[in-house]
């Protein structure tokens, strides 16, 4: 058989011939191969042209085909059993299923699942017959659920369809936390058709294994039920909002019932089988390695001393965790909620073992620069902005502990002037072994650099460091082709807010007086972060206008919080099930930044990594004996009715918090499944949450009037997206220049990940872009003939093909 196109009038029955039609121009074509004389298969390879999704693999499809060139049905399976007989090769073209739901009407989705549930519960009826046993009638009940659940879905989903597009923050950028709930929703149905095909086609062979089977459809069936109770609450919080508002900042009651809702809500569900679903399929694996990491470090971490030796038992006793999810779940759960700020810094600084970060660094960009450096903490003379005959004193930070030194650190591409001068490196820390060059063996120094990017990393404002966030900031520098200084603020809760502002804008404005040092002439200054650090770029800039110095040229945040108050919106929601930001956690790192846990407050010690490394190893030994002995120790103690097994289970976890029985945020007769553990979140409004400089997007019109272009890249993911909406509504209405970028399928703290996938480098890029467009302002520089003879290496020409790649980046949301 040579090659010839099928004609294919359904995928995965979720098409009509009609629609399959006019959406064929979205579809590539695909080779598929021959298995036997009516089935062909594809695997991972389908592609979505021109979206970012590109590379998002699907699982394998099995296409059924009868006479001719007709396909009289599809299914989707990744379990599904393959034969390696290599036969004919064809040609058929199909679409990609990760992108069908993006071209779907919702109702044609809820009708599929409704059909899927049916023809499922007839088979295993059918083939069990009287011989049901405990996997069959579980499965059996399970659909019946599923069921229930997808009606009532089915219209929540249609309310909020007929109305979000009001809270977008433009037509372009259709975007916010509705849209993102109910796309996370419909992702969990269609992993659930998606399994449901499978069970309906194989339940009566062999091979099926129904308990297998059993577990993964009820997972999401948990998953599903707690995915109602959200939109049920966000319901609440569309009646309660004003229009166009997505954060309830008027009731501040509401939120606090939410937050009760939340404490008792069960959550394993979504870190077990179901981990990441609503996630590009190709961060699963990492996202499923973090989360199993985390676990076992949680386990061991009041055992150990070092964060080492935590590493290696961990290594250890992560084994279980792997081969059973629900364990892994109620696990992650019960961190979540209850372990302190301090396993959460550790754990977030994991990266910076060295071990971790010497395997980040293989696939990173080198540098001729990387150098850490202590900024004196005197006070620095600028000129004012508004009039540079005349000046202004900034002096050094001092809020805590006084005045202090600011660390920070500069990475460049290349080594450019200034950058070798004693005079800079007189400030130098141990760190960064080309500073001992014999200055014959340092490469020649290239001129200065027209442009300066200030970097603000994140980490909750209690965790990371300039050294965690330096893979991407290497290949920026690159890219980009500018020094870079990555400020190392004081962390909390040991340095509460505004002590992290402090330091970053002494480094912002240290920088601007010592620019030369820097290898810059700073006609161009842009401040980029992410998360936390978005957040101080904005605040940074806010203070720069208080003190009347320049301000920087632009600013990149991305995915930034920019509401630090416990206000509940509809984004915020997802943290019940993100693995990346738990609302616990978040809650954590708002108190410690704004001293509400009332940390004594102390200055940074700077532990001598080599004495500490010494240490780690000499307890490391000890450790793996440990490890293993108490690995080998809970196999043998588990039993099926342990308690934190049980708290995984349907029937139990329902029945467990009484408290919360007859709570009426849900309407009669449905209540969440409840969780066996309470999370304990402390969650009093101070003031100074609403402070300007702490919550930017609270802050009044004159103090944002000014602000240099705002460029945000969020995540369409993101518990913190409605904050970029927000915000740049907030700009958008008092005219100042803004703009907003939604990534789609990846998380909070994509850039931390952009080694990781297609998706999160292109993410990357994004930002890249959106700081290169600053530049482009500044056409002076780039005309620069210096600049481009010494640099073959700018990406000037690339950035029109980028451009047009970020156009299909913004977010192109179908459910109008
Ligand atoms: C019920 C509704 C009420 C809602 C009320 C909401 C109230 C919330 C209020 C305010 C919110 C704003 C608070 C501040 C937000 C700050 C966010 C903020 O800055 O969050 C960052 C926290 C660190 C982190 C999670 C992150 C990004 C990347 C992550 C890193 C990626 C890889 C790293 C692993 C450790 C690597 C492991 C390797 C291994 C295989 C062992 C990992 C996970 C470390 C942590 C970071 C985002």
């Amino acid at each position: 058989m040579g090659c010839r196109a099928l004609n294919f009038s359904n995928t995965a029955g979720l098409l009509s011939s009609k629609e399959t039609e006019m959406r064929a121009g979205r579809w590539r074509r695909v080779s598929l191969t021959r298995f036997r004389r009516t089935s062909v298969c594809v695997r991972q390879q389908w592609k979505f042209r021109g979206s970012s999704r590109a590379a998002a693999p699907v699982e394998a499809a099995v296409v059924e085909v009868v006479e001719g060139d007709d396909v009289k049905s599809t299914r989707q399976d990744s379990a599904y059993p393959r034969r390696s007989s290599p036969g004919h090769s064809i040609t058929v073209t199909f679409p990609d299923l990760n992108t069908l739901h993006l071209s779907m009407d919702h109702r044609h989705i809820f009708s599929t699942l409704e059909t899927v549930c049916e023809e499922s519960i007839s088979a295993i009826s059918m083939h069990s017959g009287l011989l049901q046993n405990d996997a069959t009638s579980q499965l059996l009940e399970t659909m019946r659920r599923i069921h229930e659940h997808g009606q009532a879905v089915n219209a929540l989903v249609s309310g909020f369809a007929a109305v979000y597009h009001h809270f977008d923050f433009n037509t372009e950028t259709p975007a916010n936390g509705y849209r993102t709930l109910v796309k996370v929703v419909l992702s969990c149905v269609l992993h659930i058709i998606q399994k449901g095909r499978y069970i309906t086609s194989s339940c009566g062979g062999m091979f099926f294994r129904a308990e297998h089977n059993a577990g993964e459809m009820k997972a999401y069936c948990m998953a599903l039920c707690q995915l109602r109770a959200l939109l049920y609450l966000a319901q609440r919080l569309l009646n309660n909002n004003e229009h166009g508002q997505l954060h309830s900042l008027e009731d501040e009651g509401l939120s606090k019932r939410f937050i009760n809702e939340y404490t008792s809500m069960h959550k394993a569900c979504f870190y077990g089988r179901c981990l990441g679903f609503q996630f590009s399929p190709s961060l699963r694996p990492f996202l499923q390695t973090v989360v199993i990491s985390m676990v076992s470090f949680g386990e061991n971490y009041n055992k150990q001393q070092t964060r080492l030796g935590r590493a290696a038992l961990s290594f250890i006793t992560s084994g279980k965790y792997v081969v059973d999810p629900e364990l892994r779940g109620a696990e992650f759960e019960r961190i979540t909620q209850n372990l302190d700020m301090h396993f959460w810094k550790n754990f977030w600084n994991i990266t910076e073992t060295e071990l971790i970060s010497s395997l980040a660094s293989i696939r990173a960009h080198s540098v001729q620069v990387n150098y850490t450096l202590t900024l004196p903490g005197e006070p620095l003379s600028l000129p004012l902005a508004a009039d540079p005959s005349l000046s202004v004193t900034v002096s050094p930070p001092i809020a805590h502990w006084g005045p202090g030194p600011v660390h920070v650190r500069l990475i460049s591409h290349m080594l450019r002037q200034g950058q070798d001068s004693p005079e800079l490196l007189s400030f130098s820390r141990s760190e960064g072994s080309q500073l001992s060059l014999p200055a014959s063996l340092r490469p020649q120094s290239g001129p200065l650099s027209p442009w300066l990017l200030i970097h603000f990393h994140g980490g909750g404002f209690v965790a990371q460091t300039s050294k965690s966030h330096e893979s991407y900031l290497k290949s920026w520098s690159k890219d980009l082709n500018v020094p870079i200084l990555s400020v190392d603020y004081s962390l909390a809760p040991e340095a509460p807010f505004p002590r992290a502002l402090e330091e970053c804008f002494y480094a912002y404005c240290w920088a601007l007086k010592n620019c030369q040092l820097l290898g810059s002439t700073a006609e161009c200054v842009c401040l980029a972060g992410d998360s936390a650090g978005g957040n101080l770029c904005i605040t940074v800039s806010m203070k720069a206008m208080s003190h009347g110095v320049r301000i920087p040229d632009g600013i990149m945040a991305a995915y930034p919080a920019t509401l630090l108050t416990t206000d509940a919106s509809p984004s915020r929601f997802l943290t019940l099930i993100d693995p990346v930001l738990p609302l616990s956690v978040l809650y954590k790192c708002v108190n410690a930044y704004t001293g509400v846990d009332g940390v004594a407050v102390q200055p940074r010690q700077q532990l001598d990594s080599l004495s500490a490394l010494g240490r780690d190893t000499a307890l490391l030994l000890e450790n793996i004996t440990q490890g293993a002995s108490s690995w080998l120790q809970s196999l043998l103690d588990r039993t099926p009715s342990s308690p934190t097994r049980s708290s995984g289970g349907h029937q139990n976890v329902s029945r467990s918090v009484d408290v919360l029985q007859g709570s009426r945020e849900f309407p009669e007769g449905f209540e969440p499944l409840r969780s066996g553990c309470l999370a304990e979140i402390h969650t009093p409004c101070t003031p100074i949450m609403k402070n300007p400089f702490v919550s930017p997007l609270l802050a009044p019109d004159s103090l944002l009037r000014g602000l240099p272009p705002v460029h945000l890249v969020a995540s369409e993911l993101d518990a913190l997206l409605d904050d970029s909406v927000m915000f740049a509504k907030k700009l958008k209405r008092i005219d100042q220049p803004v703009t907003l970028t939604v990534v789609e399928d990846i998380p909070h703290g994509f850039l931390s990940l952009s080694q990781l996938c297609k998706e999160t480098k292109d993410a990357s890029d994004i930002c890249v872009a959106r700081i290169r467009e600053r530049r482009t302002h500044q056409q002076g520089l780039f005309d620069d003939q210096t600049e481009k003879e010494t640099l073959p290496y700018t990406l000037k020409s690339r950035s029109w093909t980028l451009e047009v790649l970020y156009a299909n980046h913004i977010v192109v949301f179908p459910f109008r």
